[in-house]
């Protein structure tokens, strides 16, 4: 963004002078067009003070007007505010996402937007932080002009055209906010309710509400202040660290590597045109969905003729339900549908979606490798089976790498790319790539049982289990787990995606087992501590919402909303009487630090394993893919902020508690860095490195 003046003098931010800065804040340079650098927010000393400069902007006795190209985010777009006119390239993005760096738009943006927009359409931007196109600025009132040929020669003569102007009614700072239609306090109030409910404890939600109701009911200067002392509280918070690490993790990811020393910036991926997705069942309709959107051709391969009828009705109306929300045309189009395997003979790219079966996987993996082109990737979305057995049956197993998408697979952002002992660097470029296009998160992860997100996940949802045995309920673990910030607890969650489907895998893995004995060993699997709770239920046909009934009950098939089930609770107090397990009172703290540090433990023996190549992926896991409150950024940076001797501590006391436990003896990993000084979580890849070359 760039703005001039009426006799065409270039406004040059940059070199504007330092004056005295607010109290408490660190202050930003003069924002590029993605608004402040975030990378100064710690830097307490950098930058000239860009409120002043802003309002001497607004104040000057010169039309300024903003030329807006590219984007115009947070800072940049309170600096073009503070001018007296906007005009924008049509391809140009404004929008104030400080919100999702858990602050709030602080350089007079919260107060300066609602005065220009009006409170509810201003409320909508601040709240959810969302771009909108040039088209979409005009309509708002947000720029005065949008043009398609070059902005800068658009504001030089625009501004030579209003020179002369009297420029009162142009300061924004002096107007009043428009009027809403109704009561202004009701409007706020039912607006915090909202804002309340879908923040789950995120503060900056809450600040950006209060900012506005200032701008719509203080004058300017007082706005400005409430502004200030709203934005001090957030500046320093854990939640704001938290938010843009993530901002940053989210762009680290994208830079892999892989111990073998494959580099994202020396392998290059290939041109992928047209994908095939086989099997339409839930997973590989919402994948197909997510490859049209993205603007693939797709042909989506279904041997089932009745499923493939349905799943033709579904994807239709998924693609037009988008298109209408994003208000674009759907890309039916991009869509074509086989019973046949042979329809992919001509594809670049190949996601299987079937039923989780090894056997079937193997048999299609044959197949694909005979039907398709020698040089096709050939992916699988399985959620936890052996990336490299499927690469086996193929002639080329270099060109066979994991995409395991999450359900549902057009909506949830987490793709891990998983790649094999076998994968080439090339193979696994090319999939993050196709995930970025996606509009992905796409982390790559190394082949293990689970991966990273379900292999850690299995530490804390085992421990869910015993602490239901040792005398908690599930309203207790999940009121703990939601009071944290996931949007439902574990035993909600399982309810919801329906229990028989961890039944099923336990039995694979030779876990479940029919008929329980009573006694200590009844409650001990392959060597270690195992709860069949989850089994029991299932045996007694409570599945979840589908069966009306599982950890809670839910008045008939299909419902949905949970209640609390005295038959449970009856039925948990017979199977600790059975086992000789005497309950205890379990307080909230202790579910936190049983689940939460058991799934942490576990995230560093994925380090140690050169699974996850840092804490970024990790993190970026579980908070795109596992609902992790993203306010706490993610599990790992979780342990730095509680701090990794408290942590190892807390381990250290579990696993003296519960020693048939392996899941809770620390990890050598988290030893070594409490030992070596508990680095910040941005060193640890660099300290693991270090660790493991003194091995
Ligand atoms: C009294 C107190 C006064 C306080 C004043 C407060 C002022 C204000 O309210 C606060 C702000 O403006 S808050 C800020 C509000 N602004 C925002 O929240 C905007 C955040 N940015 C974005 O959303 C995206 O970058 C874009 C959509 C702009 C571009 O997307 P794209 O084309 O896919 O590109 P990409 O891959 O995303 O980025 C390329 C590289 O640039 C890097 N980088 C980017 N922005 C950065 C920043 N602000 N900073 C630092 N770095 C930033 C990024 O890390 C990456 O580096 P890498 O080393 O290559 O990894």
């Amino acid at each position: 963004m760039g703005g001039f003046c009426g006799n065409k003098n270039i406004l040059a931010p940059k070199k504007c002078s330092g004056e005295a800065r607010h109290r408490g804040l660190t202050q930003n340079s003069a924002p590029g067009p993605k608004g402040a650098d975030i990378k100064e927010f710690g830097d307490s000393e950098s930058g000239p003070p860009l409120i002043p400069m802003i309002h001497a902007i607004e104040a000057g006795n010169k039309p300024m007007v903003a030329a807006i190209e590219g984007f115009a985010l947070g800072g940049g777009l309170e600096l073009a505010l503070g001018c007296h006119y906007r005009i924008a390239h049509s391809k140009a993005r404004l929008g104030l996402p400080e919100v999702t760096l858990g602050l709030l738009p602080a350089a007079g943006g919260s107060q300066r937007l609602p005065r220009l927009i009006g409170v509810p359409a201003a409320l909508d931007l601040i709240i959810t932080g969302r771009h909108v196109t040039a088209a979409e600025a005009l309509q708002l009132g947000i720029v005065d002009q949008v043009t398609d040929h070059h902005t800068v020669d658009a504001a030089v003569k625009f501004a030579l055209s209003v020179a002369g102007r009297p420029l009162d009614a142009r300061r924004i700072s002096s107007y009043s906010c428009p009027p809403v239609s109704g009561d202004l306090d009701a409007l706020f109030e039912e607006v915090m309710r909202k804002v309340r409910r879908g923040a789950r404890g995120a503060i900056a939600p809450v600040a950006c509400v209060q900012a506005v109701r200032a701008a719509a009911t203080l004058p300017y200067a007082r706005g400005m202040e409430r502004e200030r002392e709203l934005m001090a509280t957030l500046f320093t918070s854990g939640q704001a660290r938290a938010l843009q690490y993530s901002f940053f993790a989210q762009r680290a990811v994208s830079r892999w590597s892989t111990p073998s020393g494959a580099r994202w910036d020396a392998s290059a991926p290939k041109p992928v045109r047209k994908v095939a997705v086989i099997g339409l069942g839930t997973m590989g309709r919402g994948i197909a969905v997510a490859l049209a959107q993205a603007g693939f051709p797709v042909v989506s391969v279904e041997t089932q003729e009745k499923q493939l009828t349905e799943a033709k009705r579904a994807v239709s109306q998924m693609l037009e339900r988008g298109a209408k929300r994003r208000g674009v045309a759907a890309p039916l189009d991009k869509m074509s549908y086989s019973s046949n395997i042979q329809a992919v003979a001509d594809v670049d790219l190949v996601i299987e979606a079937v039923f989780e079966d090894m056997g079937l996987k193997k048999k299609i993996f044959q197949q694909l490798s005979a039907v398709c082109k020698p040089d096709a990737l050939l992916c699988t979305n399985t959620s936890s089976l052996d990336v490299d057995q499927l690469a086996s049956q193929t002639r080329n197993p270099e060109l066979v790498v994991g995409m395991h998408f999450f359900a549902p697979a057009h909506v949830m952002k987490l793709l891990e790319v998983v790649y094999g002992p076998r994968s080439s660097p090339q193979a696994l470029a090319t999939a993050m790539q196709l995930g970025k296009k996606m509009g992905k998160v796409s982390v790559a992860v190394g082949n293990c049982p689970g991966f990273v997100g379900n292999r850690m996940l299995k530490a804390y949802v085992e421990q869910a289990f015993f602490l239901l045995e040792e005398g908690a309920t599930p309203e207790l673990v999940d009121s703990a787990l939601e009071e944290f910030g996931f949007s439902m607890g574990f035993f909600k969650v399982s309810d919801l995606s329906g229990l028989d489907v961890g039944w099923k895998v336990r039995k694979e893995d030779g876990l479940a087992l029919p008929g329980v004995s009573t006694g200590p060993s009844a409650r001990i699997r392959q060597g270690r501590r195992y709860s069949p709770l989850g089994d029991l239920l299932c045996q007694r046909g409570r599945f979840g919402q589908k069966t009306g009934s599982g950890w809670y009950q839910y008045g008939k098939p299909g419902g949905r909303v949970a209640t609390p089930d005295p038959w449970l609770h009856s039925f948990l107090e017979e199977y600790r009487a059975q086992h000789g397990l005497v309950p205890r009172r379990i307080d909230p703290q202790e579910v936190l630090e049983r689940c939460l540090y058991a799934l942490i433990n576990e995230g560093f023996r994925i380090l140690e394993d050169g699974i996850a190549a840092g804490p970024e992926d990790i993190d970026c896991i579980y908070v795109f893919g596992y609902g992790w409150p993203h306010y706490r950024g993610g599990p790992m940076f979780y342990a730095a902020m509680v701090g990794l001797p408290k942590v190892l501590e807390r381990l250290e006391h579990y696993y003296r508690a519960h020693p048939d436990v392996p899941d809770l003896q620390p990890c050598s990993l988290l030893r070594r860095l409490v030992a070596s000084g508990s680095p910040p979580v941005q060193k640890w890849k660099e300290a693991i490195k270090k660790l493991h070359s003194q091995l």
